[in-house]
C-alpha cells in the first residue's frame, strides 16, 4: 500500500524534471542556438502539436509572395473584423482610412475575438511576424501582418466554404459602404504625364442630393428606385443570362427639372462612384476606349446633354451606306478633320461600341446616363431598348413635387396657401428648379410665408405670360389664315377674331 504514494510521488517527480530539462533544453537552445536550428526545432515541435491537436488554423497574410498590393482576403477581413470585433474586442486600434475622412477601428495586435456562424463558434487572432532579414542595416524591422482563424475540425467543411464566403462579402459589401465615393471627370485638353497612370482626375463626390429630397411623383419615384436595386442586386441574373452587368439609363426633359440631381441620387441610393464623361474633350474613338477601360466597378458613366456634345446624328447621316466603314478608314478621316479643328473627333459608331461593345468585357456593375434635353434630336440607335434600356422623363412640377420640396425647403406639410397653389400649378408650368428658387428664404427675416407668396407670384406671373403667349399665337392664326383665304382684315377686325 506504501508503494503506491511512493510511485506516484517518483511519478510527478520524473514529469517535473523531465519538463525542466526541456525547458532547460529549450532556454539553451534560444539563448545560443543560431536562428535556423531554432526555427527547424520550433516547426517540429508546432508539428507535433498540430497532429494531436483538434483543431484547425487558416492564416491570411496583408502582402502574399512578390505583390506590394495588399491581398484582397486580408482587406475583406480587416473590413470584416472591424465591425465585428469592434463589438467585442477589448483593445482595438483606430486608424484614419485611407480612403474615408473617419477613424476606422481594428483589432490590436495580438488581440483575440470570438465569432459565432451557424451555431459553430471561430477565434480571430490578429498577429504579425518581424521578419529576421532586413535588406540593410538601417532599414526598419519588416513586420508580416496576418489574421489566424481558428475553429473545431468538426465544422472544416462549413467554415472553409460558406463561413469563409460570408466573411468576404461582408468584408468586401462593408468596405464600399465605408469607401470615399468619388467624381471623375475626363478634363478638356488635360495632358496626363506618362507617368501617370489614369486619363480621369478625381474629387471627393459629397452631393447631398438623395430620392427622399426629389420632387418626382411618388408612383415614379419608387418605380425608378425598384429599377435600380433590382439592377444592383442582380449579379446571378446577369451571369445566367449571359448578359453584361450593366443597365443604361436616358434623362430627358426641359432644363431644371432634375436631370443632374437624379444622377447624384442615383449615385447616393447605391453607393456608386460617378464618372462624368465630357465627351468634347475625348479625342477620338480610341481615347474613349481607354476612358472606358479604366471606369471601375459600382459607378455610373455620365454623359450630360448627349445632344449638345457632338453632332452625332450629322456624322452618322454622312456615312450614309457605309456606317459600318472599317475602322482605318474612319481613323483616316478623323485625322484629316481633327487637323482641320480642334473638335472632338468621336463619331456616332464610336460611342455605340463604347455603350455595348468593349463595354460587355469590362466586369459589371456600371450604369450609363444619358441626359438631354431634346430627345427628338437623338439618333434612335443611341437610345434604342438595350442600350438606354430605361427611359425617364423628367418634367415639369406638380402638386405633389411641390410638397416634398416645401417639406426641404420650409419644413412645411400643409399650410392655407397649398391649395392655391395646387390650382396654379394645374394651369402653368414651372420647373422644380424655379419652385427651389421660390422656396429659398432670401434673407434671415423671411418666413415660410413669405416664400409661399413668392411662390404664387412666380405662378401667377408665369399664368399671364401664358395667356399673353396664347393670345399672340391665336392672332397669328387668325393673320395667317384671312392671308390664305386672300382677305385683308383690319386691326379692329383681327382682335375681334382673336378674342373668339
Ligand atoms: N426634381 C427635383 N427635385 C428637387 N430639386 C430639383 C429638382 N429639379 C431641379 N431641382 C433643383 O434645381 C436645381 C437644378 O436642377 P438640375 O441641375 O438637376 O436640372 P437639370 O434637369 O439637370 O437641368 P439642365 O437640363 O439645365 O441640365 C438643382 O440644384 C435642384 O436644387
Ligand atoms: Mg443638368
Amino acid at each position: 500500500m506504501e508503494m503506491v504514494p511512493s510511485t506516484m510521488t517518483e511519478m510527478w517527480t520524473t514529469m517535473g524534471s523531465t519538463i525542466a530539462s526541456f525547458m532547460f533544453i529549450w532556454a539553451i537552445i534560444r539563448q545560443y542556438c543560431p536562428y535556423e536550428l531554432r526555427r527547424y526545432f520550433e516547426k517540429y515541435t508546432h508539428t507535433i502539436m498540430t497532429y494531436f491537436s483538434p483543431y484547425i488554423k487558416i492564416s491570411i497574410h496583408e502582402f502574399t509572395g512578390d505583390r506590394l498590393e495588399r491581398s484582397e482576403a486580408y482587406v475583406a477581413v480587416e473590413a470584416y473584423l472591424s465591425v465585428n470585433s469592434s463589438k467585442t474586442a477589448k483593445r482595438l486600434k483606430a486608424e484614419m482610412g485611407k480612403d474615408s475622412n473617419n477613424l476606422v477601428l481594428s483589432m490590436d495586435e495580438y488581440e483575440k475575438v470570438t465569432d459565432e456562424f451557424r451555431g459553430a463558434k471561430v477565434w480571430w487572432v490578429a498577429s504579425k511576424v518581424v521578419s529576421a532579414t532586413r535588406p540593410m542595416a538601417y532599414y526598419p524591422e519588416q513586420e508580416k501582418r496576418y489574421y489566424r482563424l481558428t475553429f473545431h475540425k468538426r465544422y472544416r467543411e462549413m467554415i472553409t466554404g460558406a463561413y469563409l464566403e460570408h466573411v468576404v462579402k461582408e468584408g468586401k459589401a462593408i468596405k464600399v459602404r465605408n469607401r470615399q465615393r468619388k467624381l471623375y471627370t475626363n478634363s478638356p485638353g488635360y495632358k496626363w504625364p506618362s507617368y501617370k497612370q489614369t486619363m480621369w482626375s478625381h474629387i471627393v463626390f459629397e452631393h447631398p442630393a438623395t430620392f427622399g429630397t426629389m420632387a418626382l411623383e411618388p408612383d415614379k419615384k419608387k418605380e425608378i428606385i425598384e429599377d435600380l436595386v433590382t439592377f444592383s442586386e442582380s449579379k446571378e441574373f446577369y451571369a445566367r443570362i449571359g448578359k453584361a452587368w450593366k443597365r443604361g439609363y436616358l434623362l430627358y426633359g426641359p432644363p431644371g427639372t432634375g436631370k443632374s440631381t437624379m444622377i447624384a441620387a442615383m449615385a447616393n441610393l447605391l453607393n456608386y462612384d460617378v464618372y462624368d464623361l465630357e465627351l468634347t474633350a475625348v479625342k477620338d474613338n480610341t481615347e474613349l476606349r481607354k476612358l472606358l477601360i479604366e471606369t471601375t466597378s459600382k459607378s455610373i458613366i455620365v454623359i450630360e446633354d448627349i445632344d449638345c456634345s457632338l453632332d452625332l446624328t450629322g456624322q452618322r447621316k454622312k456615312k450614309g451606306g457605309k456606317a459600318m466603314a472599317d475602322d482605318e478608314k474612319e481613323r483616316k478621316e478623323v485625322k484629316e478633320e481633327s487637323s482641320n479643328s480642334g473638335n472632338s473627333k468621336v463619331t456616332l459608331s464610336g460611342l455605340l461600341n463604347f455603350i455595348d461593345g468593349l463595354w460587355s468585357a469590362c466586369g459589371g456593375e456600371r450604369l450609363i446616363v444619358f441626359t438631354t434635353n431634346y430627345v427628338e434630336k437623338l439618333d434612335p440607335a443611341l437610345i434604342r431598348r438595350g442600350r438606354m434600356d430605361k427611359h425617364i422623363e423628367l418634367s415639369y412640377c406638380g402638386f405633389e413635387g411641390f410638397k416634398v420640396l416645401a417639406k426641404n425647403y420650409l419644413n412645411l406639410e400643409t399650410h392655407p396657401l397649398f391649395d392655391a397653389i395646387d390650382g396654379l400649378m394645374k394651369e402653368v408650368k414651372i420647373t422644380p428648379a424655379d419652385v427651389a428658387e421660390n422656396l429659398m428664404p432670401k434673407s434671415p427675416l423671411d418666413d415660410a410665408e413669405k416664400c409661399l407668396w413668392s411662390l404664387i407670384q412666380a405662378l401667377e406671373e408665369a399664368k399671364e405670360e401664358a395667356e399673353a403667349e396664347a393670345e399672340a399665337t391665336a392672332a397669328k392664326k387668325v393673320v395667317e389664315q384671312s392671308q390664305d383665304g386672300g382677305g385683308v382684315c383690319s386691326e379692329n377686325c383681327l382682335a375681334e377674331k382673336a378674342s373668339e
